[in-house]
């Protein structure tokens, strides 16, 4: 069986109800796709810890953690078998330090769909494209 990995992802809407998107940077795995920031669960971690602790690692911002986006979307690539939950977030903070990303991009709902999001992000991508974020409430 491949490796799996546990990995969580912040769906962050601002005021104007965009989505804040990630480009990984060049020289990691999956390097120059879109993605939703966060990175591995550390054993012991729920999953709403390590994503506030990913967002302070990455970006040194404070995050509130609300609903999941959906089920969890399960994507083998070559290097394992990611298993990536997204939560929708607000930032209480922002510095947005660029530690992984070459850029981010507060996105309009309309055009999520244009961007080219890793294979385990696509779905949830989807997903949040669809949703009525205005009855999101947290
Ligand atoms: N952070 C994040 N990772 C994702 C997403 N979609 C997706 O397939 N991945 C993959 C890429 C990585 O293999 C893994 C997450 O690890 P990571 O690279 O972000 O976290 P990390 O800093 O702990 O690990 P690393 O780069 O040092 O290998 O999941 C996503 O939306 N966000």
């Amino acid at each position: 069986m491949s490796k799996q990995i546990y990995v969580v992802g912040a769906a962050i809407l601002n005021e104007k109800y965009q989505v804040l998107a990630s480009k990984r940077a060049d020289d990691r795995i999956l390097g120059t796709l879109w993605e939703f920031p966060g990175g591995k669960i550390e054993p012991g971690e729920t999953p709403e810890q390590a994503l506030t602790r990913e967002l302070r690692e990455e970006f040194n911002d404070q995050i509130t953690v609300g609903p999941a986006v959906g089920p969890t979307s399960v994507y083998e690539y070559d290097f394992g078998t990611v298993h990536l939950t997204v939560f929708y977030a607000h930032l209480e903070s922002h510095n947005f330090d660029l530690v992984a990303h070459s850029e981010l991009r507060w996105c309009d709902q309309a055009k999520l769909g244009e961007l080219t999001w890793a294979g385990a992000d696509a779905p949830i991508a989807k997903l949040v494209s669809q949703a009525n974020l205005k009855e999101i409430l947290f």
